[in-house]
């Protein structure tokens, strides 16, 4: 029996980045309040959400290798997580708007035997955006399951300026380095075997 990846994520965005790296998966959804996690440091943060998000998926057998992920963006010492609504994610992208910000996204793959655990970073910066711009973007369904209130793979994409780092990891999961990760877990990508 091969072995077999765990997707411990409701985020369609996750799955179609397994997708996108010919990875063959599964889906279990973790029940999580991620409020309890609180402070200032996003890197704290999403590590240990990331790994909270995974513990609560149970292993069934040692076959078996659970991936889970968390973002979050920090700008001026803030995290900003998914706004819960239109003034919140007004509020968001009114303080990104003419800076540069970071987008943190948190790894954390287990199986029986081990468990590696790592956070990238993407710095993004944005052009100076007017208030009707930000007005008319926040009556789009866009910023409401997003950290930070914007989707770079989206209409969000116009606000962008420059980036430096993994574009994916902003999108929620920096595809390249976790399928080099899941090679030490015998996961590979179809694309491995042609
Ligand atoms: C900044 C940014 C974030 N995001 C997304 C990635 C994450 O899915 C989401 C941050 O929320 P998360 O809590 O990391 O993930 P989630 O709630 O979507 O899924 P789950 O916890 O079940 O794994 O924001 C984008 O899609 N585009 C962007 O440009």
């Amino acid at each position: 029996m091969e072995n077999k990846l765990i997707l411990a994520s409701s985020s369609p965005r996750r799955q179609a980045l397994l997708r996108l790296a010919q990875l063959s998966y599964h889906i279990r959804i973790p029940d999580l309040d991620e409020s309890i996690v609180t402070g200032n440091n996003p890197i704290e943060k999403v590590s240990e959400l990331a790994k909270m998000k995974n513990k609560k998926i149970s292993l069934d057998n040692e076959k078996e290798v659970i991936l889970a992920a968390d973002t979050v963006v920090s700008y001026n010492q803030t995290i900003f997580e998914k706004p819960s609504n239109k003034t919140e994610a007004k509020d968001m992208i009114r303080s990104l708007s003419g800076h540069t910000h970071h987008v943190y996204t948190g790894v954390y793959i287990r199986n029986s035997a081990h468990e590696r655990a790592f956070v990238e970073c993407t710095e993004v910066s944005f052009w100076e955006l007017s208030d009707e711009e930000i007005d008319r973007y926040v009556t789009t369904k866009e910023p409401y399951d997003k950290a930070g209130g914007y989707g770079i793979q989206s209409l969000g994409a116009m606000f962008v300026k420059e980036m430096v780092g993994d574009y994916y990891n902003v999108v929620g999961l920096p595809i390249s380095r976790v399928v080099r990760e899941l090679r030490s877990f015998s996961i590979f990508p179809e694309f491995d075997s042609i």
